[in-house]
């Protein structure tokens, strides 16, 4: 019997190819199909950001730099959007809220910032070097970046209007956190109808193996596909190259 293949836009008229995926393999192509590149920023992949600094192991978020720029190039010649986000504030915390929200009271970037004086306002600022994406994600001409003030890209930011205006269907996940931002924005992106692909060996989580395990088993049984980087670029590499 043959494999179900799943089909984010049946109705595409371009080339296409199949990206083996857990629990089905998925019918991609580069004018509905997007990179989301999930907060790869100084504050959580970098020594001496925010994630460092509140006492998370960052030192394994350095292995998926490479695995994402690859993904990127791969994207890229073929056509396919990438999208960078970065989650942040303005310098002044206004978007981060007050007591009366949640994020004030949960957002560990705010809390160490509070516990820790000295280290006031240099947190997930924009303008500042904790907010910027690391040095080794080159954000070319033509990548969209989007903005975002919670752990949902898709909540209070640009995103959803971005990928509409495009008629883009899939989203293939990378990024940290696995279990935090990218789960959050893959999960939203769920109930907003568009099709979540993780690639598992392109995502760095926080916190133990188990919530890193349980992150792949939601989204393969509830909320969407999981592959990996090599799987991607050998499929999406088989597409025609960008006209320039
Ligand atoms: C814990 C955390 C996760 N962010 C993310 N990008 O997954 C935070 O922003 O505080």
């Amino acid at each position: 019997m043959n494999e179900p293949i799943i089909d984010p836009a049946p109705s595409r008229s371009g080339p296409s190819v199949v990206l083996p995926a857990r629990p089905e393999a998925i019918r991609l192509d580069a004018a509905t199909t997007a990179v989301i590149i999930v907060d790869m920023q100084n504050a959580y992949a970098s020594k001496g950001g925010y994630v460092d600094e509140a006492g998370f192991d960052v030192g394994p978020a350095a292995s998926v730099i490479p695995k994402i720029a690859q993904v990127v190039d791969v994207a890229r010649a073929a056509g396919m959007p990438v999208v960078y986000l970065q989650n942040g504030w303005d310098s002044n915390y206004v978007e981060a809220g007050t007591p009366l929200s949640p994020n004030w009271h949960k957002s560990n970037a705010l809390k160490t910032m509070r516990a820790r004086p000295a280290l006031a306002g240099q947190f997930l600022a924009r303008g500042g070097w904790d907010y910027e994406l690391v040095d080794r994600l080159n954000v070319h001409e033509g990548d969209l970046r989007v903005h975002k003030p919670r752990y949902s890209a898709f909540f209070n930011s640009q995103l959803d209007s971005v990928l509409r205006a495009r008629g883009i269907r899939a989203l293939i996940f990378t990024g940290i956190a696995t279990n935090v931002c990218v789960e959050s924005t893959l999960r939203d992106g769920f109930h907003l109808e568009y099709f979540g692909v993780l690639l598992e060996d392109a995502v760095h989580h926080l916190g133990p193996d188990f919530i890193r395990q349980a992150s792949l088993y939601n989204v393969e049984k509830f909320f969407g596909w999981v592959s990996n980087v090599a799987d991607f670029c050998t499929a999406v590499g088989q597409l025609p190259p960008k006209e320039p």
